[in-house]
């Protein structure tokens, strides 16, 4: 396992012996997970696997039972530097019911890096324009976020988290009802991220255009890590096992080999099913 021997101290953010539980009921079981500076990691599984609780988590929404997160080697309790931290949730809207234009929300991103009630300064500005160039939206600035395309607001909501220059960018299903042509707007755009140095947690069911991004490919299942190594394709990560929370029991020999890429399951297979409604 990559992710249990790195130090937890040396990455952008890690969790160690990570448990949460959401209503009584126990949603994240150890975690432990380091992910480095300057690394993309695709977080995959399926549906109610812990994906989004585990991002949550990692940006300090979610209380922790047990265990401990690190951001950029400090407790998130003590002077944990969110200014460096973009955080894109999933399925959000950027729609609030109360108009805003384009701008504003973007604007919006520079919140964390002045202070309160004070105008924008000049370099806030361009921080803001430069994030509306890269999701493409800059001849909609003065639009409400309300006229917007569902696609348009997700690219509103990723150049607010640009305009706040985060060095560690997480992003819950970006691509999510997105169709191929923006898709591949966001995989170029967090292409320069990646070029520039940044730190990239990125919750997908497919990869699609940004599999060429990806350095390390964590699964889940049923809350807990049960893979976490060298990217997969999508088909791998599908049809394989996520999908399926039994493990298959073949004789020896029967199989041929499935080579250095197979899953390696890391943690007892819990045959619970997800109770999800
Ligand atoms: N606020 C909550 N209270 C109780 N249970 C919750 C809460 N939020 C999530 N859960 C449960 O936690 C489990 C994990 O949910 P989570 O959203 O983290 O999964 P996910 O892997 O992101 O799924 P998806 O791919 O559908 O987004 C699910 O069983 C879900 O029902």
């Amino acid at each position: 396992m990559t992710s249990a021997s790195a130090p937890v101290t040396d990455a952008a953010v890690a969790v160690r012996d990570g448990s949460v539980a959401l209503g009584g009921r126990p949603i994240l079981r150890g975690i432990d997970l380091a992910v480095r500076d300057g690394e993309f990691l695709a977080l995959m599984g399926a549906n109610g696997s812990g994906k989004s609780t585990l991002v949550r988590t990692l940006v300090g929404l979610n209380p922790l039972t047990t265990g401990e997160v690190r951001l950029f080697g400090a407790p998130l309790d003590r002077h944990a530097a969110w200014q460096r931290v973009g955080y894109v949730p999933q399925r959000a809207s950027a729609a609030s019911g109360v108009p805003s234009s384009v701008w504003e929300v973007v604007a919006s991103g520079r919140l964390t890096r002045r202070r309160l009630l004070r105008p924008l300064s000049r370099a806030d500005r361009s921080a803001v324009e430069r994030a509306l160039d890269v999701v493409g939206l800059r001849d909609r600035r003065r639009e409400s976020v309300g006229d917007l395309s569902g696609g348009q607001q997700q690219r509103v909501l990723i150049a607010r988290a640009l305009a706040g220059e985060p060095d560690l960018f997480f992003l819950d299903e970006p691509t999510a009802g997105v169709d191929l042509p923006n898709q591949q707007i966001l995989a170029d755009t967090l292409g320069h991220l990646k070029d520039d140095g940044a730190t990239i947690v990125l919750v997908a069911h497919e990869l699609g255009p940004l599999a060429p991004l990806v350095d390390r490919c964590v699964v889940m299942r049923d809350g807990r890590i049960a893979y976490d190594g060298p990217p997969l394709a999508d088909h791998e990560v599908h049809s394989s096992w996520l999908a399926e929370p039994h493990t298959h029991h073949h004789h020896p020999g029967s199989e041929p080999s499935t080579g250095d890429r197979s899953p390696q399951i890391s943690a007892p297979v819990d045959t619970t099913e997800d109770e999800r409604p």
